[in-house]
């Protein structure tokens, strides 16, 4: 059994569902440190290239596993990326997918002046529902969480839930 007794939580899902600001709103609701990974890869060194369609640095997973082996052990991590299947089970207490509706997604990666090619390429991992098929492939269904992410009120909803969640957790860990 986990010695942990605070949750490590994965908040994923296409780029521009909302991870950043959720996992951000959650760690100052929560106390929980957030780590945008694909910022801690690069301040880190732990990145494999660059992505031209996506636009964005290939993060060696390998490298930022073992990166973080010393500290996740411990808990109270909220990681934010867009992909989920490189963390040990063990390690990871519920993985967050957020999933935004088509039309509302487009308007944001539009607004992000991203090119037609990054833009559609995510519209497309939006719509196959990428990033929640990978999380189920990866982890045990009951700690799958998805949420919808279209507006600031099911924001300010999700963050709320998860508060909860990691004080419901908390007390289950004090009574075992
Ligand atoms: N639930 C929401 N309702 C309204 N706007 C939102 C919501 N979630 C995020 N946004 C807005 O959408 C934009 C993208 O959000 P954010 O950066 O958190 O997404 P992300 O999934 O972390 O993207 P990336 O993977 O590219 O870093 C921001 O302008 C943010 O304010």
């Amino acid at each position: 059994m986990a010695r942990r007794e605070i949750p490590n939580l994965i908040v994923c899902g296409t780029p521009g569902t909302g991870k950043t600001s959720l996992a951000h709103k959650l760690a100052s609701q929560s106390g929980l440190k957030h780590i945008d990974l694909s910022k801690y890869a690069v301040e880190h060194n732990l990145v494999d290239g660059w992505d031209e369609v996506l636009n964005c640095a290939v993060l060696d997973e390998d490298k930022v596993v073992d990166h973080l082996e010393s500290c996740l052990p411990d808990g109270g991590y909220i990681l934010d990326y867009h992909g989920c299947d490189f963390f040990p089970q063990e390690l990871i207490d519920t993985v967050v997918v957020l999933r935004t509706e088509n039309s509302v997604l487009y308007d944001r990666l539009k607004a992000r002046g991203y090119p037609e090619a990054k833009i559609s390429n995510n519209m497309e991992c939006e719509i196959f529902q990428t990033i929640l098929d990978e999380a189920r492939e990866s982890y045990e269904e009951d700690i799958i969480m998805e949420l919808s992410s279209n507006t600031p009120e099911e924001q300010d909803a999700n963050a709320e839930k998860l508060v909860s969640w990691i004080a419901d957790w908390k007390n289950d860990k004090l009574k075992k």
